[in-house]
């Protein structure tokens, strides 16, 4: 956890600076002009009660009876006002959210950033609670707890000046000399909330932290249940409910073990809270024992000073009272702000990237080094020539998935450049990605959109990866990624080049889920569909190596280029089904 400082609360400013902030100050304003207009119908009450029970404990009935009237006039009217209130804070309040919202998914989408949060030096953990949660809650915690301080300030301004009005001066004699307290009242009130705050935080701090990790613990809880639908089948397979009670156990045993701090310290705060809730009254009646003596507190004056009392102590006690929300919110503005300045970290950049306007790849003094600055494996200066295929090879953990990542621009550790066409370039990953809840239109144009084909092309292609049984499905909107086979997820990456026609394709074991008759179709498809496309591919089978015409053999002393052998490079076409 970051130390908590006062930057933290700097991820609340950025909306109040933004296109809309005129919009939001507007309506910002309408709320605390509403919140004024609220404490003054609070003033007029405390008036309306001195009135009425001056008349009743004179028995005036008339009197009273006529006061009602306007007493209702007053509730209507205070209703009113704060229905409104709440009504403007809930709509600036969700404006708020979802420009933040989207503020944050562009910095999440863009840049790689959703890829560096999981696999760079700098992770924040959970960023989908950080985005869904707790923007959501720093908006209206923030509104929350900001308008009902401006609230607590005008009614302890409101009802100051009545208290100060009401109670006078205090004079006494002490050690022979005069002492005149003006206004005592309202100090001794003032006194006694600053103290209970000042050993409030003193016995209640350590809550922001606590708070801080109980969200951290909640998160990964959840994760780790989506974890397990995600991979149900593959926990299934394996018999691996025990191992997921243990990891859930643990999960459990760190939310259980931060709750006993959080506990600890919300009684504390809680009983600080709670014993001057309740000596407060007390501390009014002492001090209005000097008027007692001098006979001049009548049943209204006291009724109208208790009113009064009640309401400033209320507004000077509002750190007291919210001090666990408090707590709250400043640990969800921690989380936001560590976001930040994680998705702020620059990116390592050791590896550059030039794109040219042809099909050739060119790779130049190119180093790959793991985080720690480890050398992976050195490549010579090379062109891949337009057209030409190129199989990686070498042992597992080299570092060839890597390279394929540098030419993505996903990894920068090391040094070098690294030139191709990559507006016209496709990546196909071992695991292809299929977004679920779209259809197969959808799924087999990400990432772009499905009208960007006509239909025939979507029947052409699936016919050629023979996956032609699922034409018939292209506008079903469905969970793709539980219908397919792994070896169907890869020959539906396969159609997606075929219908996206890349000068470059990159291939990391894209087909190593496949029958050796599947995988040779798919190559077959690949470069019959597209002859002037140059192919780099990493794999592992040796039965790939006929449609290459040359390797880069990755190994730690360096990379060893030489061709594929003619008799080697033949292909063939065959057969496969869905
Ligand atoms: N994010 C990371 N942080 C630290 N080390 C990493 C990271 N990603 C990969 N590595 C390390 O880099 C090395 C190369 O990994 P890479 O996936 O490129 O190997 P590979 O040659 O593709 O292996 P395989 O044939 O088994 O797929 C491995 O030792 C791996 O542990």
């Amino acid at each position: 956890m970051p130390p908590h400082s006062l930057s933290d609360w700097k991820v609340i400013l950025p909306y109040w600076l933004s296109e809309e902030k005129w919009r939001a100050f507007a309506m910002l304003g309408g709320i605390i002009g509403l919140s004024f207009l609220y404490v003054r119908t609070a003033v007029w009450f405390g008036k309306w009660n001195q009135s009425f029970f001056d008349a009743m404990f004179a028995f005036r009935a008339q009197d009273c009876l006529s006061l009602l009237p306007s007493y209702l006039l007053m509730a209507a009217l205070s209703s009113a006002i704060y229905v409104f209130q709440v009504y403007l804070t809930q709509v600036l309040s969700m404006r708020w959210r979802l420009w933040n919202t989207r503020i944050y998914l562009r910095q999440y989408l863009s840049n790689e950033t959703y890829y560096r949060l999981e696999h760079g030096q700098e992770q924040a953990d959970n960023p989908d609670q950080r985005i869904a949660d707790d923007l959501s809650q720093m908006t209206i915690w923030t509104l929350k707890l900001g308008l009902d301080a401006i609230q607590a300030v005008t009614t302890l301004i409101s009802f100051s000046i009545v208290l100060w009005d009401i109670g006078g001066t205090l004079s006494f004699s002490w050690h022979g000399h005069a002492i005149h307290i003006p206004g005592y009242l309202f100090l001794g009130t003032v006194l006694a909330t600053l103290f209970t705050s000042l050993v409030l935080e003193r016995f209640g701090g350590p809550l922001v932290g606590a708070n801080y990790r109980q969200q951290h613990y909640d998160a990964d809880l959840r994760a780790g249940l989506m974890d397990v639908r995600r991979n149900s089948e593959q926990i299934a397979f394996y018999g691996g409910e025990e191992a997921e009670n243990l990891r859930f156990s643990r999960y459990l045993a760190h939310i259980a073990t931060n709750w006993r701090s959080v506990v600890t310290y919300t009684w504390r705060a809680n009983f600080i809270t709670n014993f001057f809730h309740e000596t407060a009254s007390c501390l009014l009646w002492v001090m209005l024992i000097p008027k007692l003596l001098a006979h001049t507190l009548t049943v209204g004056l006291y009724s109208r000073t208790n009113a009064a009392f009640m309401q400033a102590r209320n507004s000077l006690q509002w750190f007291i009272d919210n001090y666990t929300d408090l707590a709250t919110l400043r640990s969800i503005l921690q989380r936001l702000n560590e976001f930040e300045r994680v998705v702020a970290h620059p990116f390592e950049k050791g590896i550059t990237r030039h794109t040219l306007s042809s099909g050739d790849v060119q790779i130049e003094n190119l180093i790959l080094k793991r985080p720690d600055g480890s050398v992976l494996t050195t490549l010579p200066n090379l062109t891949l020539h337009a057209g030409e295929r190129w199989m990686i090879s070498g042992p597992s953990g080299i570092g060839k998935s890597t390279l394929l990542r540098a030419l993505a621009g996903l990894w920068g550790y090391g040094s070098g450049t690294l030139s191709f066409d990559t507006k016209h370039a496709m990546f196909v990953p071992q695991r292809p990605y299929v977004p679920d809840g779209t259809s197969l239109r959808q799924v087999l144009s990400y990432p772009t959109t499905p009208d960007h084909y006509d239909t025939q092309a979507y029947e052409s292609v699936l016919k050629s990866v023979n996956l032609a049984c699922y034409i018939s499905r292209l506008d079903d909107v469905a969970d793709w990624s539980q219908i397919f086979s792994p070896g169907e997820e890869q020959r539906l990456a396969i159609a997606r080049v075929l219908l996206f026609r890349p000068r470059v394709v990159f291939l990391d074991e894209a087909t190593s889920a496949l029958d050796e008759e599947n995988e040779t179709l798919l190559y077959s498809v690949l470069t019959t569909h597209l002859p002037q496309a140059t192919l780099v591919s990493v794999a592992h089978h040796a039965n790939l190596r006929r449609f290459h015409q040359h390797e880069i053999l990755l190994s730690p002393k360096g990379a060893l280029i030489q061709p594929i052998s003619e008799t080697e490079a033949a292909s063939g076409s065959t057969t496969a089904s869905c």
